[in-house]
């Protein structure tokens, strides 16, 4: 059974359809990454499966049950944890003090402090533990956002753009944090348009295109579907779109 499903999900603002007609299912135990060119509406899915748009019709299950109408909250509850692209970090509070305040209410205060020794190291970020979390790196600050994402364990980890302004090292190392938590037993759905991060992880990858699942496999069947290529290059014409200016080509 998969861990996560749309059934028929269709979102439209105003006269814009942007999700249209979705049916995905995520299976449990896998990484699968969700590309797509600019405005293909990867955003939005996401914010609907978190709850944070509600669909205009269709249904979202997740581990069998119809969350559909469930606010964000109660679908964290039941174990969805995410990650956006824009920081919610406490920069003026230490790195230690920001996983202390996702932690606290869910570890016994005995051990507290060496679940979050643990997830320091995790993170790369055992040196860093007392330094203002203000004063990381970009992307130290994404590792940290991460560790909070992941500190209450959940069953699904979504990630939007985890990569996004992160050196070639930097996204290798966030790569093999994720290929350890998925091998933990995490699923993992990440939004993404660097493709060698896509390629270190992804199990599984979706192509979406104006709010379409438009084509889906393993990343070498994606990469070699000529399809895909015509619409990163903006060369489709099964609606009437412009070429979409791109942060990143296919072939990243
Ligand atoms: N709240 C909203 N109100 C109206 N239109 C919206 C809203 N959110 C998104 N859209 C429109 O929906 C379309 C899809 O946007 P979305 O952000 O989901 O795409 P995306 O694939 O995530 O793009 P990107 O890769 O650029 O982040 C765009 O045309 C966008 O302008």
């Amino acid at each position: 059974m998969p861990i996560l499903e749309t059934r028929a999900l269709n979102k439209r603002f105003g006269g814009l359809h942007v999700t249209n007609n979705v049916d995905f299912a995520l299976e449990e135990g896998e990484v699968h990454c969700l590309i797509g060119p600019n405005g293909a509406g990867k955003s939005t899915l996401f914010r609907l499966i978190l709850g944070e748009h509600a669909p205009s019709s269709g249904a979202i299950l997740f581990g069998g049950e119809d969350i559909t109408h469930l606010k964000s909250f109660q679908r964290i509850h039941r174990g969805m944890s995410v990650k956006f692209q824009v920081p919610g970090i406490f920069k003026a509070l230490s790195v230690r003090q920001n996983l202390e305040i996702a932690m606290q209410r869910h570890y016994e205060a005995a051990s507290l402090g060496e679940e979050i020794e643990k997830l320091l190291a995790f993170l790369n970020l055992s040196a860093d533990g007392g330094r203002l979390a203000g004063n990381l790196s970009h992307g130290q600050k994404q590792w940290l956002e991460i560790g909070m994402a992941i500190s209450l364990k959940p069953r699904l980890l979504l990630l939007d753009e985890p990569t996004a302004g992160m050196s070639p090292e930097e996204t290798h190392a966030t790569g093999e944090m994720i290929k350890r938590l998925n091998a933990e037993g995490m699923t993992v759905l990440a939004v993404e348009h660097d493709m060698a991060f896509v390629r270190q992880v992804a199990h599984k990858v979706t192509v979406l295109h104006l709010g379409r699942v438009f084509a889906q496999g393993t990343i070498d069947d994606i990469v070699a579907d000529e399809q895909v290529a015509a619409i990163y290059l903006g060369k489709t014409t099964a609606h009437e779109t412009t070429a979409h200016e791109q942060k990143g080509g296919l072939h990243g």
